[in-house]
C-alpha cells in the first residue's frame, strides 16, 4: 500500500487507509462513478455493506480502476437478517459475489442486535472466515463496550475496530476510551453527522475562517487527529475531492479542545440497544 493513504495499523498487522469513502445511500447505479470519483481524488478505501445494495458498483468500480488489488481497501458488512453462524457464511458469499473480489479487507458484524442474541455465533462465522483467508481482518460496528467484552471473554480473534457513529455532537469518549484499553481502533461513520447542522455551527465555521478550510475539513481533521479512521460519504465531486485534502494543516490544542465542548449526545441514527 503506498505511503500516501495514510495507513493506520490495524491490531492483526494490516494496514487500513485512515481516511475513507462512504458509500451509504448511493444508489446502485450511480455507486461505480462516484466510487471512480473517489480513486481519482486519491481515496483507496470503500466503506459498503450488504444493507446498503451497492456492493456490485463498488466491485466493479474496483476492477476498472486499474489500481492493484492490494492497494485499494474494501469493507463490507453482515446485516441483522442474518446473524448465527451458518446464515453469516452465506452472506458473506452473497456480498462476494456482488462484490467479484476474490478476498475482502475488513467484513464488520453491522449491528449487535442484542434482542437475537447470536452475535457471539454470527463473530465465530467471521473468525472462520478470517482463519480460511477469505478476509484479511475482522471487526464490529454499533458494539457497546459490554458487547465488546462479552464477545472478547467467549471467542479468539479481537475485533480490529468498532464502527460507530462518531463526530463532534457525538464524541463517543468512554467508547474510545474502552476501544483502547482492548486494543482495537475507533471508526467513525456519520463523521459530519450526515451533513447538517454541525457544518453551520458557529464553532466550526470560525475554525474553518482561522484556517481557511471548509467545516467539513476541519470536522474531517478533528477525527484524524483523536486516531479514528473515518469514512466521509458524498456524491458531489468537489466535496468528494474536498473531503480528503486534509492532510496537510492542523488543528491546535486550543481548537481540539473548543471542539471537545460541542458534545451533546446528538445521535443521528438509531441507539445499538434499541436498533434490532
Ligand atoms: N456502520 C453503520 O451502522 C453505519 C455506517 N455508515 C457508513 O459511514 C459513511 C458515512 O456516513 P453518512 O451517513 O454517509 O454521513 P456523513 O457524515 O458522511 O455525511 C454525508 C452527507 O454529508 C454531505 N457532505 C459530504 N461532504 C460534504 C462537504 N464537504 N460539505 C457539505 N456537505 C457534505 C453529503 O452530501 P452529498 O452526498 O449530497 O454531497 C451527505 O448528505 C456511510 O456512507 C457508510 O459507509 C453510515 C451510517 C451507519
Ligand atoms: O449503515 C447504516 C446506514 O445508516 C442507517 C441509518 O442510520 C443505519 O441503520 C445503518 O447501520
Amino acid at each position: 500500500m503506498s505511503h500516501d493513504v495514510h495507513p493506520l495499523v490495524l491490531n492483526n498487522g494490516v494496514r487500513i487507509p485512515q481516511l475513507g469513502f462512504g458509500v451509504y445511500k448511493i444508489p446502485e447505479a450511480a455507486t461505480r462513478d462516484a466510487v471512480l470519483t473517489a480513486f481519482a481524488a486519491g481515496y483507496r478505501h470503500i466503506d459498503t455493506a450488504a444493507l446498503y445494495r451497492n456492493e456490485r458498483g463498488v466491485g466493479e468500480a474496483v476492477r476498472e480502476s486499474g489500481l492493484p488489488r492490494d492497494e485499494v481497501f474494501v469493507t463490507s458488512k453482515v446485516w441483522n437478517d442474518d446473524h448465527g453462524y451458518d446464515a453469516t457464511l452465506r452472506a458473506f458469499d452473497a456480498s462476494m459475489e456482488r462484490l467479484g473480489l476474490d478476498v475482502l479487507d475488513l467484513y464488520l458484524i453491522h449491528w449487535p442486535v442484542p434482542r437475537l442474541d447470536r452475535y457471539v455465533d454470527t463473530w465465530r462465522a467471521l473468525e472462520q472466515l478470517y482463519r480460511d483467508g477469505r478476509v484479511r481482518a475482522i471487526g464490529v460496528s454499533n458494539f457497546q463496550p459490554d458487547h465488546l467484552r462479552r464477545l472478547l471473554d467467549r471467542t479468539d480473534v479481537v475485533p480490529v475496530v468498532n464502527q460507530v457513529e462518531l463526530h463532534p455532537y457525538l464524541q463517543q469518549e468512554k467508547l474510545r476510551v474502552a476501544h483502547e484499553e482492548l486494543g482495537l481502533l475507533t471508526e467513525a461513520w456519520a463523521p459530519l453527522a450526515r451533513g447538517g447542522e454541525l457544518l453551520a455551527d458557529r464553532v466550526v465555521l470560525g475554525l474553518a475562517d482561522k484556517h481557511a478550510r471548509t467545516p467539513a475539513q476541519v470536522v474531517l481533521r478533528w477525527h484524524l487527529q483523536l486516531g479514528n479512521v473515518v469514512i466521509p460519504k458524498s456524491v458531489t465531486p468537489a466535496r468528494i475531492a474536498e473531503n480528503i485534502a486534509v492532510f496537510d494543516f492542523a488543528l491546535d490544542e486550543d481548537d481540539m479542545a473548543v471542539l471537545a465542548s460541542l458534545d451533546r449526545e446528538g445521535r443521528t441514527g438509531a441507539h445499538p440497544d434499541h436498533l434490532g
